[in-house]
């Protein structure tokens, strides 16, 4: 299920599931699901004998997941300890009941207060000082409203320092479900291992600070009738969403078949940038690429002979897929020939120094808005934030919001890089990919995306697919090499590129083999 649900569609979910269900049954399906996890933790995490869990249980349903939890729990033999933070008067009616469960049970109940509150500082000691195997976190869900504050702000801080498994109950408290930020001023979030959500998946445990803090997610659907779902706006990106866009090559085919892509850039000291797309253009089954040089251009590139160089000034760009950006600089030079392969009808892709140029040229932007050839935009947050004219945190805060924003304004497909790109199309449709990892956050590395966003539209792949296809291929490419043990340090983005060849070729063959199904646990990338 690649779904992803906003609060709102979420809320609109639970009350139609809940309009025909008794009372608590979906809490008691959450805290069932959820109880199975824990063990699952438990058994993997090899606990010999009398495993001891801390169970943080806040003041609405989420904290009632979380008494439904410690009970069943306590129910099965494990020594269970409840940090409360819930007043039976005001907690929602499930909550109580699950509440009155957990009293009736084994479970030891604390509630341990403000720690600077000396009403109750034995229960916050003897939570404090305990070794604990496992953390159940169930302080918030999507009903967060403010930042943590006062004693579960201070549980929080303790709980991130632990080294033992944190499971957190929908969704790591404190985090945003919709955006994957940490709801601020100056808020905290709970950092699990794993996360256990229910209904559906959420767009904010995987983009932002979501990964981060999710850990693995699961999705525990509470047995909800799939037709109450709506028509999902938001995807997890995967080979399921782009795969029918793949076709195997014929027999009947030549280099002409493949397209040709030219990549315009390289100003003087920045030759390097071109290079990395056009490598990565060609691997990723270009017939023809060239690099087009700002400046002056040198006579070819010794490490990748098959790449033709050019002066971007004497080449025709009217025939070719066009990667604009990487190491172009900012001079009027680079102004003047990004203005004339807007003016194209090409699929073009924008990345680096050719956002930063619409960024700061009106004109540019209408050019780029008219545009009639298909257009994948490729920025980082601070390119976004210079194309939208406000500040990479405000970008950051809601990345969703600000893909869709450049994606309308624009009218192109917008890869939103960071971790959890988002890839969004003008009307709003937005995919969060969930490959790639730290390895990427080295120098080269977004050339090198544009580079395939361009073989793939070369190859006649629609501008979504293309886009979609890229940014995880880009990402599970380094992941297997993450896995082989080149990187997260040191790994090269020149390194990237026979990975992404390796895994564009598994799904190639898999998708002739019409094995869609398995396609994410198949694909092998040999690091070299
Ligand atoms: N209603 C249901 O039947 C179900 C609810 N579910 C759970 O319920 C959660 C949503 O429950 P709620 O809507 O009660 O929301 P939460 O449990 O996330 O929290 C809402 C409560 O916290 C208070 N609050 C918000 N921010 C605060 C802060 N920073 N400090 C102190 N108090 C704060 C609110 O005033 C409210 O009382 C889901 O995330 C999910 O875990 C699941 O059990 C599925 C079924
Ligand atoms: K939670």
């Amino acid at each position: 299920m690649n779904e992803l649900y906003t609060v709102a569609e979420i809320r609109q979910i639970e009350q139609a599931a809940l309009a025909g269900l008794p009372a608590g049954t979906l809490m008691q399906r959450a805290g069932a699901a959820a109880m199975q996890m824990a063990l699952a933790m438990l058994d993997n995490a090899s606990i010999a004998s009398a495993p001891r869990v801390l169970v943080l249980a806040g003041p609405g349903n989420n904290g009632g997941d979380a008494l439904d939890v410690a009970a069943r729990l306590a129910q099965a033999g494990i020594e269970v300890t409840v940090a409360l933070y819930a007043v039976a008067e005001r907690q929602p009616q499930d909550a109580r009941a699950a509440l009155g469960r957990a009293q009736a049970g084994a479970a030891t109940l604390l509630a341990p207060g403000d720690p600077g509150d000396s009403a109750a500082p034995s229960a916050a000691g003897s939570i404090y000082q305990r070794h604990w195997d496992l953390v159940i976190d169930g302080l918030f869900g999507i009903g967060l409203a403010r930042p943590l504050a006062g004693a579960m702000r201070a549980m929080v801080e303790f709980i991130n320092t632990l080294p033992c498994q944190v499971l957190a109950l929908d969704i790591p408290s404190g985090l945003d479900a919709d955006t994957g930020d940490i709801v601020g001023p100056g808020g905290i979030a709970v950092r699990a291992h794993r996360t256990i959500t229910f209904i559906a998946d959420k767009p904010g445990l995987h983009t932002c600070h979501g990964r981060d803090h999710a850990g693995q997610v699961s999705i525990a659907t509470l047995d909800i009738d799939p037709a109450l779902l709506p028509p999902a706006q938001a995807f997890l990106n995967g080979p399921i969403l782009f795969a029918d866009a793949l076709r195997p090559r014929p027999q009947n085919s030549h280099k002409g078949s493949f397209g040709d892509v030219a990549v315009l850039g390289g100003a003087h000291g920045m030759q390097g940038a071109p290079i990395l797309a056009a490598r990565a253009a060609l691997h990723c089954g270009a017939g023809r690429v060239f690099a087009c040089f700002v400046d002056e251009a040198p006579g070819y590139d010794p490490a990748q002979p098959e790449l033709m160089c050019r002066h971007a000034g004497d080449f025709d760009f009217s025939k070719t897929t066009v990667v604009a950006g990487p190491g172009s600089g900012g001079a009027s030079r680079a102004n003047e020939l990004l203005a004339r392969v807007l003016d194209l009808p090409v699929p073009l892709v924008l990345d680096a120094d050719a956002l930063n140029l619409v960024a700061a040229d009106r004109a540019l932007q209408q050019r780029l808005a008219a545009r009639t050839g298909a257009t994948i935009l490729t920025p980082h947050p601070l390119e976004a934030a210079r194309l939208l004219a406000v500040s990479a945190g405000v970008i950051q805060a809601d990345r969703l919001a600000a893909a869709r924003q450049l994606a309308a304004r624009f009218q192109a497909i917008v890869i939103l890089k960071g971790s959890g790109s988002v890839i969004a199309r003008p009307d709003g449709s937005v995919a969060i990919n969930p490959s790639g990892n730290p390895a990427l956050a080295t120098a080269g590395t977004g050339d090198v995306l544009a580079g395939v966003c361009g073989a793939l539209l070369a190859q006649h792949l629609p501008p979504w697919q293309a886009a979609l296809s890229a940014a995880w291929l880009h990402g599970h490419a380094a992941d297997r090499l993450v896995e082989a043990g080149v990187g997260p340090v040191g790994l090269s983005a020149s390194e990237l590129i026979p990975a992404i060849r390796t895994a564009l070729n598994a799904l190639n063959a898999l998708c002739t083999l019409g094995a869609l199904g398995a396609l994410g646990a198949q694909i092998t990338v040999n690091a070299h």
